[in-house]
C-alpha cells in the first residue's frame, strides 16, 4: 500500500508528511516527504490549547479553545496534503491510507486519559482518502501508557537497514523516546525524559527566540553541574518501563530544581542540552543490552552541541543521526504513522508489552472512510 502519515509533535512546530509505501510489515519504499509550519497565531492557539486541556477528564470535550483548536489543527492537515499532493503531481487516489496522529494536548495514562485534537472524519471527508486516526486511544484503554507508538516502525526500519543488534533508535523530539531493537526480540521502548521541550521554553523565555538555533547559545555556556545534578534526581529516570511524558511534565520540577532563572543565558541553555543528553545516557539502565549504535531521529539532531554531549556520554557506542544512514531524520515519526495506519488496517499489533506496557500485543487506530463530503 502507499500511505501517507501525518504528525504534529510536541514542539507545536508544525505538520511532518511522509509517504510510505508498506504492507505494515516490511518497508518495500520511501516516498516524498514535506512540511507545514504553523503560523504564530496557530501556534498560540496550540499553546492555549494545551493549558486548557489541563482539566479535562473526558478525551472527547472540547471545551473552551479546544473546539477551535481542533477545526484549526484538522483544516491545517487538509491543507497541508493537498499542497504536498499538489506539488507532487499526486491525485488522492494514489494514496491508499493517511495516518493522522492529531496534536496531543494531554497525556495522562496514569488516569487512562490521552487527548489528540483532530477530526479524522472530517480529514478523511475532506481529502477523499481513508484516514486512520486516534492511535493512542485503544492501547490506554487496555492499561497501555499510549506511548511511544514508533517502536513497530524503528524495529522495521532497522531491518529494512540491515543493521546488526543491538541498535538504539533515538527520537529527539521535545520529548524523548527510545526503542532498543535487538535481533529477533521484541522492540524494547519508553519515552525518556526531555528532548528539545525544557531548551525551546528557556530559550523562548529568555530571547523570544522559541529554540537554541544549531546549538549555538549552549555551545558558548558551561554545564551547571550542581544544577543537572538536581534535574536527575527527577523520579522519572529511576522509574522502569514502561513509561510516558506529558511535554509538560518536567516544567515545574526544572522551575523549583533547576534554579535556571538566576543563571546566565549560555549556562541554562546548556545545563538543559546536557539534561537531555545525560537522560539518554541513564536510560540505559533499563537496556537488557548495550547498544553498539545510536540511531538518532527528531528535531534534535539539527543541534550540534546537542549531538557532540551525547557521543560524549555515550562512547564508547556510536551515535549517527539518521539522514547518514540514508533517511530523513525529520519525518521518522511521520513515516511511522504511514506504517501504523497500514498495520491498523491489516489488524496487526501497534504495541507490545514491552513497549507500551499493554497486557499483550494490541491493534488500535480508528477507521475514517471518506463517505460524505464536509467543509472544514
Ligand atoms: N537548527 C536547529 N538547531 C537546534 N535545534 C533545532 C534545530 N531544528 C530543530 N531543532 C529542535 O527540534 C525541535 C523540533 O523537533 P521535532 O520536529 O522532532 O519535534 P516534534 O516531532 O514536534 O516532537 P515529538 O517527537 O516530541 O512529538 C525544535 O523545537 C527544536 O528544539
Ligand atoms: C502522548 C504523545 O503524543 N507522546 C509523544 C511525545 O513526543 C515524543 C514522545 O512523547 C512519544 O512517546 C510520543 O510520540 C511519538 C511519535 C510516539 O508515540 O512514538
Amino acid at each position: 500500500m502507499r500511505a501517507l502519515g501525518l504528525m504534529s509533535g510536541t514542539s507545536l512546530d508544525g505538520v511532518d508528511i511522509a509517504v510510505l509505501e508498506t504492507d505494515g510489515d516490511t518497508i518495500e519504499a520511501f516516498g516524498p516527504t514535506g512540511y507545514r509550519p504553523y503560523s504564530q497565531i496557530e501556534r498560540a492557539m496550540l499553546q492555549d490549547a494545551l493549558a486548557e486541556a489541563i482539566s479535562l477528564t473526558d478525551r472527547t470535550a472540547r471545551p473552551g479553545v479546544l473546539a477551535c483548536a481542533e477545526t484549526m489543527i484538522t483544516a491545517a492537515h487538509a491543507e497541508a496534503v493537498e499542497a504536498f499532493l499538489k506539488g507532487h503531481g499526486l491525485m488522492p487516489r494514489d494514496i491508499d491510507v493517511v495516518g493522522f496522529h492529531g496534536q496531543t494536548v494531554l497525556h495522562r495514562p496514569q488516569a487512562r486519559l490521552t487527548v489528540q485534537i483532530g477530526d479524522g472524519h472530517a480529514l478523511a471527508s475532506r481529502l477523499g482518502i481513508t484516514v486512520v486516526g486516534d492511535l493512542r486511544a485503544a492501547d490506554v484503554a487496555a492499561g497501555g501508557q499510549g506511548a511511544p507508538l514508533v517502536p513497530a516502525y524503528h524495529q522495521a526500519l532497522v531491518q529494512r537497514l540491515g543493521l546488526a543488534g543491538p541498535i538504539a533508535v533515538l527520537n529527539l523530539g521535545g520529548v524523548a523516546n527510545v526503542t532498543l531493537v535487538d535481533d529477533g526480540a521484541a522492540p524494547r521502548a519508553f519515552d525518556l525524559g526531555p528532548a528539545n521541550a525544557l531548551l525551546d521554553d528557556f530559550m523562548k523565555e529568555r530571547t523570544g527566540e522559541g529554540f537554541d538555533r544549531d546549538g549555538f547559545t549552549a555551545a558558548a555556556g558551561e554545564v551547571d553541574e550542581e544544577a543537572l545534578a538536581r534535574l536527575l534526581r527527577h523520579p522519572f529516570f529511576d522509574q522502569p518501563p514502561p513509561k510516558s511524558l506529558d511535554r509538560n511534565d518536567f516544567r515545574a520540577w526544572t522551575d523549583e530544581q533547576g534554579g535556571l532563572s538566576e543563571v546566565t543565558l549560555e549556562t541554562g541553555a546548556a545545563t538543559l542540552t546536557a539534561l537531555t543528553a545525560a537522560g539518554v545516557a541513564v536510560s540505559r539502565r533499563f537496556m537488557s543490552s548495550a547498544p553498539r549504535l545510536w540511531v538518532v531521529a527528531g528535531g534534535g539532531t539539527r543541534n550540534p552541541t546537542l549531538m557532540a554531549m551525547l557521543s560524549e556520554r555515550l562512547a564508547p557506542a556510536e551515535v549517527t543521526a539518521a539522514d547518514a544512514l540514508g533517511f530523513p531524520a525529520d519525518y521518522v515519526e511521520a513515516q511511522a504513522f504511514a506504517y501504523l495506519a497500514v498495520r491498523a488496517l491489516r489488524g496487526l499489533p501497534l504495541t507490545y508489552p514491552s513497549t507500551t506496557g499493554v497486557p499483550s500485543p494490541l491493534t488500535g487506530g480508528v477507521i475514517f472512510k471518506a463517505d460524505t463530503l464536509v467543509r472544514i
